[in-house]
């Protein structure tokens, strides 16, 4: 993490508003009478891979969706990269988005996809061919990049919307499911990617079910459970709290904490 302790104005444990590449406050959504967020605080500092987990229907995409101004918030607020996440003009270039489903056109070759999402974040024409170049190759991905996307495999349409989330190198990049469908030298790659993204001050904000994954590249983990974030630290940090401490892993931790007896436990303690 990035943080700047010996500075006064830091706003909490976290870095200054500078330093942050994430902030909500108290932010919901519900889809008619389903809460699928329930007043989400979250503060990631720049340059963080952030983990962001949870079980299935937690709220993790909905998230998502709102801090990337895919979908307003039904109260609350958030900025990211120091845009509010309501206005999706302000933000658009400094973020990138890799949903679980690429957004990419069938019709169109790798190239011409990755070459008109340049254009529409505005980048120089030779940057736009130097990065197509780069990731391409990176990606293995420049024998088929003239092939149309219909003709993809699962894993070279998610090699395409990577390539796509992080061309024009924004500053916070949200990675739903980033390894799904990869074969294992592909997924290392990605992972390599990560890794060197948040060396050069990108943020990453990594959502994934792969946990191992999680532990590997994270420098800072939130649990989502029922659209709130029951826990939240360095992944060391959570595994500590633990009975087996550093001997268990993330997924018990994970297991712990997505229970109805955790909430039961705290509960009881609070009685
Ligand atoms: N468009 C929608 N309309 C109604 N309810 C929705 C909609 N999208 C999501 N939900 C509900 O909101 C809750 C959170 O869903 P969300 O997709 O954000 O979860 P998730 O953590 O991303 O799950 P997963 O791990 O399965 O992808 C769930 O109860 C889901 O049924």
């Amino acid at each position: 993490m990035t943080r700047n302790q010996s500075n006064p104005a830091a706003v909490n444990d976290h870095g200054t508003d500078d330093q942050l590449a994430i902030s909500t406050d108290d932010l919901r959504k519900e889809y008619g009478g389903t809460i699928a967020v329930d007043g989400l605080d979250l503060t990631v500092d720049r340059g963080t891979i952030y983990g962001f987990l949870g079980p299935n229907g937690a709220g993790k995409s909905t998230t998502i969706r709102m801090l990337t101004a895919l979908l307003p918030p039904s109260s609350g607020t958030g900025r990211v990269a120091g845009a509010p996440i309501t206005d999706r003009e302000a933000l658009i270039d400094h973020i990138g988005y890799l949903p679980e489903s690429p957004p990419i056109h069938d019709e169109f070759t790798a190239r011409e996809q990755l070459e008109y999402h340049g254009g529409l974040r505005e980048m120089k024409p030779t940057e736009i061919e130097s990065r197509i170049e780069t990731l391409l190759d990176r990606f293995e991905l420049a024998e088929d990049a003239d092939d149309r996307i219909v003709t993809y495999s699962k894993g070279m349409r998610q090699k395409t919307g990577l390539i796509q989330a992080i061309m024009h190198q924004p500053d916070v990049v949200f990675l739903d499911e980033p390894t799904s469908g990869l074969d294992p030298r592909a997924a290392r790659t990605v992972r390599e990617t990560i890794t060197d993204l948040a060396a050069n001050d990108t943020t990453v904000f990594l959502s994934t079910h792969i946990l191992p994954v999680v532990e590997e590249l994270a420098t800072e983990v939130g649990i989502l459970y029922d659209g709130q974030l029951v826990t939240e630290g360095a992944p060391t940090e959570l595994k500590e709290r633990l009975e087996a401490g550093e001997e268990s892993s993330l997924e018990d931790v994970f297991l712990e904490v997505t229970t109805d007896e955790q909430y039961a436990a705290e509960d009881s303690e609070d009685e």
